[in-house]
């Protein structure tokens, strides 16, 4: 959906800063944190058919930034660690935006509407003359619609948070904006902003190979295969949303694990992760003997030993896990790719974590291997889209734009669905979203014994 008309700012924005004083110091970030991957704002949008209080909404955020305060500082590039990014935790305060689009409405998000554009960066208020380390860690802008709703949008420098750590924080602010007392709402689990349980250790040891941040082997035949693979990515491309229903999800967990036995069935995440990875795959059809990755993203708090448990963690607590297979062999079997994913899972464990964090200190700047790849980020289970600030829950929650990697969205009222959003060859669009859409499109009026098979090859 384009958003035509521009929008209107009466007022230039405000710093919004911590209603009580806050700590002054530079927060070290950890090699999760500061990594290249992540030097780049998160934006999302909120869309309420209500009117939020910008009075209340200012006030609130002013009072969480007390408990927050790392997201009224600054980024900085540390001069003596080389270069690396800390947080100069200065209170100079949150940059909030207040609009006004005309001929906007809240229903033009609401089925089926809700793909990103790029006139959507409307939305959030952008300095052009500052740089990402110069911007502030979380910007707001608070649009007002015509009819009588509002969007807001937050950018969340992705080095400072993760999902799960923005999901607590604006959880906290909805909470202060709807206590009476906004002085009285605390969070109901303290943050934790000391990234330092996931330091580097003295000697740094690279136990794994990591193929996350390895491009894979030419072979013979290198430069075939990069072409290929850029075939994968080939511009123009087009944002394709698919979603999954709780129904088209349990169909999915019998067709990628078709054993009866319970030691080996599997998860929503795994079943979906596999399905989209191979609709991907068979849409763009490149030559079944090409090395496919899938790289998705992978929650760590529980995994590190000892646990993140103290306080809500609000750094990156998340790798990269990385399976890896072909073009031929994804098509032809999808249990296999459910296989795969799984016994990637497994090998995600303290170890390897700690593996990870010593390779991006002995590799600074270094970038995971795009090339071929798949790549996605789960962010349903997270608590970030049931927010209320006192216009009711969102109608609409998603990203600001569509980019390569894939995002596994919750869906509004269907806590066990899930919206795939991808960006991929326009070329291929169509064919991805019949190769997600395979063998679910008839699922709710269907024996649910009956399993179509979606696995017998490559898309012609
Ligand atoms: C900065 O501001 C931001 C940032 C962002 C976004 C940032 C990011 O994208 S950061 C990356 C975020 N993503 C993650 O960290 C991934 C988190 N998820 C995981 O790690 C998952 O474990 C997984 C790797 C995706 C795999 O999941 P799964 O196979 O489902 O395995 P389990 O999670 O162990 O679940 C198994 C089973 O347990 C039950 N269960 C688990 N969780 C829940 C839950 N919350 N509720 C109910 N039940 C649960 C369930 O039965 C599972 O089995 P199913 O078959 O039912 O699935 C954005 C915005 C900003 O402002």
């Amino acid at each position: 959906m384009e958003i035509v008309g521009e929008c209107i700012y009466n007022n230039p924005p405000v710093l919004v800063t911590p209603s009580k004083p806050t700590p002054k110091l530079a927060l070290y970030l950890s090699n999760l944190d500061d990594q290249r991957l992540l030097h780049f704002p998160i934006q999302y949008i909120y869309v309420f058919t209500g009117t939020l209080d910008m009075d209340t909404l200012k006030v609130a955020l002013s009072r969480v930034l007390v408990d927050y305060y790392p997201l009224a500082g600054r980024l900085r590039a540390s001069n003596e660690h080389d270069g690396k990014l800390i947080i100069d935790c200065n209170s100079e305060g949150v940059l909030f935006a207040e609009g006004f689009l005309p001929g906007l409405t809240a229903g033009d998000f609401i089925l089926g509407h809700a793909k990103p554009h790029k006139s959507w960066k409307k939305l959030l208020y952008k300095d052009e003359e500052q740089s990402f380390v110069c911007t502030p860690p979380l910007v707001v802008q608070v649009t007002h619609l015509s009819c009588g709703g509002t969007i807001l949008c937050t950018a969340i420098a992705h080095c400072v948070s993760d999902a799960f750590g923005a999901a607590h924080f604006l959880r906290a602010w909805a909470r202060a904006a709807m206590s009476e007392d906004s002085e009285l709402a605390h969070p109901a689990v303290a943050p934790c902003h000391d990234r330092r349980a996931l330091a580097p250790r003295c000697t740094p040891r690279i136990a794994f190979a990591h193929p996350e941040y390895t491009a894979a082997s030419g072979g013979d035949d290198a430069s075939a295969v990069a072409e290929a693979s850029s075939r994968l990515f080939a511009p123009p491309l087009s944002p394709v949303s698919v979603t999954f229903t709780a129904e088209h999800v349990a169909r999915l967990k019998k067709l990628y694990a078709p054993s009866a036995s319970p030691l080996e069935q599997c998860t929503s995440f795994e079943a979906l992760a596999a399905h989209v990875w191979r609709a991907w795959v068979r849409a763009l059809d490149p030559p079944a003997s090409l090395p496919i990755k899938l790289l998705f993203t992978m929650g760590i708090r529980r995994l590190v030993k000892p646990e993140l448990s103290g306080g809500c963690y609000c750094g990156n607590g998340f790798v990269l896990a990385c399976a890896e297979s072909t073009a031929g062999q994804l098509a032809a079997s999808a249990p296999d790719a459910a296989r795969l994913v799984q016994e990637t899972k497994q090998r995600v464990d303290d170890d390897y974590v700690r593996s990870v964090i010593d390779l991006l200190e002995v590799r600074r700047g270094c970038l995971p291997d795009l090339a071929a790849t798949f790549t996605i980020s789960s962010l349903t289970r997270q608590g970030l889209e049931d927010i209320d600030f006192g216009a009711g829950t969102p109608v609409h929650f998603g990203p600001l734009t569509s980019e390569v990697y894939c995002l596994f969205l919750p869906v509004i009222g269907d806590p066990r669905g899930a919206t795939a959003l991808v960006s991929v060859p326009q070329a291929a669009a169509d064919s991805f979203e019949r190769c997600c859409h395979d063998g679910l499109d008839d699922v709710d009026v269907e024996d649910k014994n009956q399993l179509p098979n979606i696995g017998d090859g490559m898309a012609s």
